[in-house]
């Protein structure tokens, strides 16, 4: 089955998986506190807006704690910044979903995304053309782009940021590319990613 991006989220930690038919030539790399999807450097020119991107921020709060954000787009960025500024994870996550809104492309792609607090609340989220979800999940959650577009459980019984990343990458849906994991640990967030090499 192809299901497009997904996100997986539960209280611990989770991953983000990139699968495409249409732009397989991309990979993720790190800068500074960010993971970011971009081509390969094989890769045609594309002109399209929505294939690179940060996918994965984890932040300071003003709190003094650290947060999360991971997702299919740039929604990512204001996610990651209203949550610095110290919004709630549901607001920042509901304000940036809705603002940017799903993708104009030709399959009106959603805009998928998630959250962790250091202190182990999660929250998963959704914008459709027909709709905007955003809610708290106490076990592994996984919504997709494509057919899985709500959020649903899965066995994902990943242990560390390198285990999610390797876990979602191998998961059984068709064209994956690269994927990213995260896991909070007794010392803060980690993450890792895997480009399938
Ligand atoms: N985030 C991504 O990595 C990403 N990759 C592809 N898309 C969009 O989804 C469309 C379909 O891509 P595909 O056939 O690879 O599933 C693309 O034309 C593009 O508009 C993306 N946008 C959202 O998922």
């Amino acid at each position: 089955m192809y299901v497009g991006r997904f996100v997986v989220v539960g209280p611990e930690g989770g991953a983000y998986r990139v699968s495409s038919r249409s732009f397989p030539n991309r990979k993720i790399s790190e800068r500074e506190d960010a993971l970011t999807v971009g081509p390969t450097e094989d890769a045609p020119e594309t002109d399209n807006p929505y294939v690179a991107y940060n996918c994965l921020r984890v932040v300071e709060t003003p709190a003094d704690g650290e947060t999360v954000a991971f997702g299919n787009g740039s929604h990512v960025d204001p996610i990651a910044e209203k949550l610095e500024l110290g919004y709630p994870a549901r607001d920042a996550l509901a304000e940036s979903l809705l603002a940017l809104d799903y993708e104009k492309d030709d399959y009106d792609t959603p805009r998928i995304a998630a959250t962790i607090t250091d202190d182990g609340e999660a929250l998963i989220g959704t914008v459709r053309k027909d709709a905007l979800i955003v809610e708290p999940v106490e076990e592994p959650t996984l919504v997709a782009t494509y057919e899985k577009d709500s959020p649903e459980a899965i066995e994902f019984a990943a242990e560390s940021a390198s285990e999610a990343a390797r876990e979602a990458y191998d998961l059984e849906f068709e064209h994956a590319v690269c994927a990213a994991g995260v896991a909070l640990t007794d010392d803060g967030f980690e993450t890792a990613f895997e480009n399938g090499e």
